[in-house]
């Protein structure tokens, strides 16, 4: 297939645009939600317990009062307001329910290959350890078998542990990475907290027994240890979580020279980091820069505009889907709606994305195998094999540098 047939990306619009044109009449070309509903996607961020549904909070507890009438914790349904999760695994029951319905979730809204995360956690009351707390989850995936959907571990640092529990993390994932399931780590938890100078050995070690590494990047504005943006880079992630907070891409002015934010930019740019985003998370949170000056901020200002316009790989996750609500799918049709991706292109995001998964090539072979056939099948002009794509892959690159150049 030649370049030609890509599609030029539109201008990104208003919402009143979109609202004010009737978009299906103008473009048969749109995704509607039963289009994103049916994409063969890939969720790359999703922790586990900001995965989790009421309902099943409210099962774990009552099955726990059962057991345990002197239980002294409020009925979740009732202490925690819709749109918050605030809640602990503490026995392996509750982790294997909690997991399986994360994983049915996931595959029912047409996941086709998940890498949920986790801290892993020990409750001495209950006598789970860290590592029984992994292998429940690990036992779980695999009793799972999906026809459809393949799911990897991730096991996360917390930004608060110490530097101990953070190797400890990575022990772990190293122990369990052989079995094939556990296939990276994260860095997470509260952006606020925590010297990242520390974990340093722990990604060291990470990297040297050839784990995935992905990191929650610029979160927050103004980070609490001068170069920490540096120091995380420095432990050679391949992918970067929300990436939010690096200013000139954020910005519409003209470009600084030796700006610290620019030279991040260039650095993730050049290495072509895959960038994981989550549209409603990182609105409903009020991640994102105030630009309107009353404490909040729309779809329209995510920076979702910028990257995917870039050679970035840019990969959409729902975060906390237990919190924000938004699964998958409507992440995919969010992005479509509020920034104009028409469905040959919300496909190619997806598509891009493969080489991004911390999983072996066979398994990137097969999400491309079946994402090519599945955008042949619904009448998009995916060419016939990888290479075709690549093309398209190219064409991009260059239009991601001349974008660049203009802001
Ligand atoms: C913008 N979103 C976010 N940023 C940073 N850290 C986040 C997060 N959402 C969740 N977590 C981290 O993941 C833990 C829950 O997953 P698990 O119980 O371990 O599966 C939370 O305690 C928090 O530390």
């Amino acid at each position: 297939m030649s370049t030609a047939h890509h599609q030029p990306r539109p201008e990104s619009t208003t919402l009143a645009d979109l609202i004010g044109s009737s978009r299906e009449s103008e473009t048969p070309d749109w995704p509607d939600e039963d289009f994103c509903k049916r994409l063969p996607k890939i969720e790359l961020h999703a922790h586990l317990t900001g995965s989790i549904r009421r309902e099943t909070l409210g099962e774990i507890w009552r099955r726990r009062k059962e057991q345990e009438p002197d239980f002294d914790l409020e009925d979740p349904l009732v202490a925690i307001p819709p749109g918050k999760v605030d809640f602990d695994l503490t026995t392996e029951w509750s982790v294997e329910h909690a997991t399986r319905q994360v994983l049915r979730d996931f595959e029912s809204d047409g996941v086709v290959y998940l890498e949920l995360r986790t801290i892993p956690r020990a409750f001495d009351e209950t006598g789970l350890t860290k590592e029984k707390y992994i292998t429940t989850i690990l036992s779980t995936i695999r009793s799972f078998q999906s026809e459809t959907m393949h799911t990897r571990l991730i096991l996360a640092i917390d930004r608060q542990n110490t530097k101990e529990e953070a190797l400890d993390t990575v022990e772990l994932a190293i122990k369990y990475k052989s079995e094939g399931l556990v296939v990276g780590v994260d860095l997470c938890g509260n952006p606020a907290a925590g010297d990242v100078r520390i974990f340093r050995e722990a990604f060291k070690k990470a990297k040297q027994n050839d784990l995935g590494i992905t990191l929650h990047f610029a979160e927050i504005e103004r980070q609490p240890i001068k170069d920490e943006l540096d120091i995380l880079l420095s432990f050679e992630p391949q992918r970067l979580g929300h990436a939010i907070h690096i200013e000139r891409m954020m910005s519409s002015q003209s470009h600084r020279a030796g700006n610290t934010d620019d030279r991040i930019l260039r650095e993730i740019r050049q290495r072509k980091l895959c960038i994981e985003l989550c549209l409603s998370c990182n609105v409903y949170a009020k991640m994102l820069p105030n630009r309107h000056g009353n404490g909040s901020s729309s779809f329209q200002d995510h920076h979702f505009k910028y990257w995917w316009k870039t050679d970035c790989p840019v990969a959409l996750g729902t975060d906390d889907v237990g919190v924000f609500l938004s699964d998958l799918s409507n992440e995919y049709y969010l992005a479509s709606t509020h920034f104009r991706v028409n469905k040959y292109e919300l496909w190619h995001l997806v598509f891009y994305s493969i080489d991004a998964i911390f999983a072996d090539q066979s398994e990137k072979d097969r999400l491309k195998s079946s994402l090519l056939a599945w955008g042949k099948e619904n009448n998009l002009d995916v060419g016939d094999d990888d290479e075709s794509v690549n093309e398209i892959i190219d064409h991009e690159d260059e239009e991601g540098e001349n974008s660049a150049e203009q802001t």
